[in-house]
């Protein structure tokens, strides 16, 4: 079914952050900080790819996401979903399904052997796609995997997740060079306000994470190996 009456912008964002809280999906650890895909260190990790194990919250964040990708990009604007892997290949099948789109998925790199392929399942010259990945920091991966989806002829002028970092300003330029815009449920900042009102973590711990969102790159500069 295409979800058609959504509470607005903020609410969802406030619902979505409380959604991840609940599945623990938020990993805070200053001490040991976390390596991202980008190579660099963060004391902040989300892992979305939990919420697949959720069925009640799973469908309410797919709807979230569709209705939010109608609402800012247009409800006949695509006529494909890809999901990247790996965390994006559920969440795209769910969108696709919402949407009633084909769906495909893309891979980080060509197979290797095969058709040494990096997109999986039909996606034709011209199509209009739809990125579907669980989340963004920085940007880096949405560029190669609308890298591959061009390659085929198609556009990919979207890309739709459950949690953006929100902390890192040039993520709008770095994709909006590229052509894409970015459409997100929620940001770590959303995360923190519901974090606080619940009374999750210890104020030791928020500090440190507020340290963080504050100024990310300083806080990477200065733990840089
Ligand atoms: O580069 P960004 O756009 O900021 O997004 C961060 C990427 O990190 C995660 O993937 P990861 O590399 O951990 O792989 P996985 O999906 O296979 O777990 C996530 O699924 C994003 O693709
Ligand atoms: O940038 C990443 O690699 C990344 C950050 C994060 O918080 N969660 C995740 O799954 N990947």
């Amino acid at each position: 079914m295409i979800p058609t009456s959504f509470p607005p912008k903020d609410e969802i964002a406030r619902l979505t952050a409380r959604a991840l809280l609940e599945v623990e999906a938020v990993h805070f650890n200053s001490r040991e900080p976390f390596t991202l895909a980008s190579g660099l260190p963060s004391p902040t990790y989300i892992d979305c790819r939990k919420l697949i194990s959720f069925p009640r919250i799973r469908s309410t964040l797919m709807d979230f996401l569709a209705v939010t990708v109608m609402r800012e990009a247009g409800f006949e604007a695509f006529d494909n979903v890809a999901g990247g892997e790996t965390a994006g290949i559920p969440f795209g099948a769910m969108i696709a399904e919402r949407l009633v789109l084909p769906m495909t998925y893309v891979r980080k790199k060509p197979k290797g052997y095969g058709r040494n392929a990096r997109i999986e399942g039909v996606m034709t010259e011209g199509q209009r796609v739809l990125l579907v990945e669980d989340m963004t920091t920085d940007g880096g991966s949405k560029l190669s995997f609308v890298d591959a989806i061009r390659e085929t002829g198609a556009t990919c002028a979207h890309t739709g997740v459950i949690f953006s970092y929100g902390i890192f300003p040039e993520i709008t330029k770095t994709l909006g060079d590229h052509g894409v815009q970015l459409h997100a449920l929620c940001t770590w900042w959303d995360v923190l306000a519901e974090a606080k009102a619940q009374g999750h973590f210890d104020a030791e711990t928020l500090a440190g994470v507020q340290e963080f969102l504050n100024d990310p790159r300083a806080w990477q500069a200065a733990r840089k190996g």
